[in-house]
């Protein structure tokens, strides 16, 4: 069964079809990419699938449950992490406690039992604390650990949110954009991450990337869309000689 099955999903905003029957599923351990011009529907479906919007029509399932039925904080819950386009990290608190608050999820003591700071609170702790060194460890974060946010260089700030949302011990990543605005060194760094987090983490990952090497280098399927349709779906090279999908990006030379 697919990890991820999305079924003629659409939500329009009064006029705007900004997605309007797009398709696909993601099988586990699967890297798979959206890509599209800009205004295409590509962070518009990540909201669709992460609540943050509600569809006009269509189905989303994740290991077979209904999510169209769920709030936005319940998917995290379930497993499904993500990344924000415009960074949304907690500026002025440390690496440290920004994925400490990764771990949100799976706190299972009350308000109660933290302020006596009962032995299982402190075990519970523990256990995140150890989770999130796990990710700091991965994502070479060891310098920046009780670093504020505010400060750090923007590809760091990039790193640290694909951290708390790891730190969320996901089963699905969904990673809007993750290689806007880095250097081809940092983004070469996040090809390896993704290949290390479907290896070594057995997660499987979303993304929308507008960055075709990256696209290439990681993904294992590709849907294009524009203006909310889907254009073409299948391999990287498949989709990037779709012809759809060279008139879509004629002019931007984005896909070339
Ligand atoms: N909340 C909203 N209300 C009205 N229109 C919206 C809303 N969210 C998105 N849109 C519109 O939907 C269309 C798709 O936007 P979206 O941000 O999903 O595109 P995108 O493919 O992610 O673009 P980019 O690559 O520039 O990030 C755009 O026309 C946008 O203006």
């Amino acid at each position: 069964m697919s990890l991820l099955e999305v079924e003629d999903l659409a939500v329009h905003f009064g006029g705007v079809k900004a997605v309007d029957g797009v398709s696909f599923s993601v099988e586990p351990g699967e890297v798979f990419a959206i890509i599209g011009p800009n205004g295409a529907g590509k962070s518009t479906i990540f909201n669709l699938i992460s609540r943050i919007y509600d569809p006009t029509r269509g189905a989303i399932r994740f290991d077979g449950q209904d999510l169209t039925v769920l709030k936005s904080h319940d998917i995290a819950t379930l497993g499904i992490a993500r990344t924000f386009q415009n960074i949304e990290l907690f500026d002025h608190s440390t690496v440290l406690d920004n994925l400490l608050m990764g771990r949100h999820t799976h706190r299972t003591t009350n308000f109660v039992q933290d302020i006596l700071f009962l032995p299982r609170v402190r075990r519970e702790e523990r256990a995140h604390r150890h989770k999130v060194e796990e990710v700091i460890e991965f994502l070479e974060l060891e310098a920046y650990r009780e670093k504020m946010i505010a400060g750090l260089p923007y590809g760091v700030r990039k790193v640290v949110e694909i951290g708390r949302a790891l730190a969320l011990s996901p089963r699905l990543i969904l990673l809007d954009e993750p290689a806007s605005g880095l250097s081809v060194e940092e983004t070469q760094d996040v090809a390896f991450w993704i290949e290390d987090m479907r290896r070594d983490m057995g997660l499987t990952v979303l993304m929308v990337e507008h960055d075709m090497s990256l696209v290439t280098g990681v993904c294992d399927r590709v849907l294009a869309v524009a203006n909310g349709k889907p254009l073409a779906m299948g391999t990287p090279a498949e989709v990037q000689a779709h012809p759809d999908v060279q008139a879509a990006y004629l002019g931007t030379g984005a896909a070339a």
